[in-house]
């Protein structure tokens, strides 16, 4: 076939994906997600030569290849972010991030602020992603297995050691998994232990709730802005595993309290955690 006939059906394919994308909700939602999807693998198509003729293998040096790519992700969605206190990130040496997770979208979220030498905490399922799961490898991703609480604890204490002698940042979602419900899981404690254990300080991130434009329960995904606060780092020299919980609350209500303002709402009574959680997500690999 010519490519010029070639061209046409690419170009009338995508006009009538995005007339369809229009008429149903439910269809655009898909087909945004599945492009997302899709520009994940084209991006790590991208980046995986790149990461191994310019690094040689599995490196935090990694990321920065990964974040400039992801970063043009945005545009395909409409999606602004507006960043407050960078500042914040520029710590002398390793520290543990802690953000707040709501969707697979958080990956544009976290590249767009990503500080050097940081690499994140995942599921050990991302890594049956295909080549996604190679990038994320390549970049340095700590792989952990949720459903064992023993092997998950050893790898954390592993990463506590290398973290210091290797000067990297952790990057942790200590709600544990993707939640969309416009309010807070509770905090697990992995990463507060890993803290305390390395005696570096904790930097809390809040994203502002994406429920306005993106809500896979009504199949909604629009454009948005996306308020980014990075908040001060909590210090834990000369804390104790006995101080972790008392970390894990104050780490807590200092972020949970920047999400509503952030989101524009008000903040419901102070409690550990919604009413119902309502965890739409628990078990699918990716939505
Ligand atoms: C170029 C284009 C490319 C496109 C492609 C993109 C590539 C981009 C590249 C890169 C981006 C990568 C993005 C990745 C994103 C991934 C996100 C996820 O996957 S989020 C899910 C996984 N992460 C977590 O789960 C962490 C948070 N969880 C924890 O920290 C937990 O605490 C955990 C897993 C360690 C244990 O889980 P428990 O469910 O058993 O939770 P508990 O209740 O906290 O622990 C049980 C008891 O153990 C103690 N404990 C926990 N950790 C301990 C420790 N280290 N030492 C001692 N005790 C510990 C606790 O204190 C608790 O005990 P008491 O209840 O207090 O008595
Ligand atoms: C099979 C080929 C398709 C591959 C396309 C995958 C592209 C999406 C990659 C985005 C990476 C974002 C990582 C992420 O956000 O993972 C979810 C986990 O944090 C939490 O998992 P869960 O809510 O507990 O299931």
């Amino acid at each position: 076939m010519e490519p010029g006939w070639l061209l046409w059906g690419a170009a009338v394919l995508l006009l009538l994906l995005h007339v369809l994308a229009e008429l149903s909700p439910a269809v655009g939602f898909v087909l945004r997600l599945g492009w997302y999807c899709l520009l994940c693998v084209l991006g790590s198509l991208l980046a995986v030569p790149a990461c191994l003729l310019l690094n040689g293998g599995r490196t935090v040096r990694n990321m920065r290849i990964i974040k400039n790519i992801v970063k043009a992700f945005k545009y395909f969605f409409g999606l602004k972010f507006e960043v407050k206190g960078l500042e914040n990130f520029e710590v002398e040496g390793p520290a543990i991030v802690v953000s707040n997770h709501q969707s697979i979208l958080d990956m544009m979220g976290l590249m767009e602020v990503l500080p050097d030498n940081c690499v994140q905490v995942g599921k050990k399922e991302l890594l049956y992603t295909g080549i996604v799961g190679l990038i994320m490898y390549l970049g340095g991703v700590i792989f952990i297995n949720r459903k064992s609480t023993t092997s998950a604890k050893m790898v954390m204490s592993e990463v506590a050691k290398t973290m210091v002698a290797e000067n990297v940042k952790v990057w942790v979602y200590p709600e544990g998994t993707r939640n969309c419900t416009g309010d807070f899981l509770p905090f697990k404690k992995g990463a507060f232990h890993l803290a305390i254990q390395a005696q570096v300080p904790v930097i809390p991130v809040v994203y502002s709730s994406f429920t306005s434009f993106y809500n896979p329960k009504t199949k909604l995904f629009t454009s948005g802005k996306i308020k980014v606060e990075i908040l001060p780092p909590i210090e834990t020299k000369g804390l104790t595993s006995d101080d972790v919980s008392d970390l894990t609350d104050r780490c807590y209500h200092t972020m949970r309290e920047t999400f509503f303002v952030l989101s524009g709402r008000p903040s419901p009574s102070e409690q550990w955690g919604p009413d119902q959680p309502d965890v739409w997500c628990g078990t699918a690999l990716l939505v």
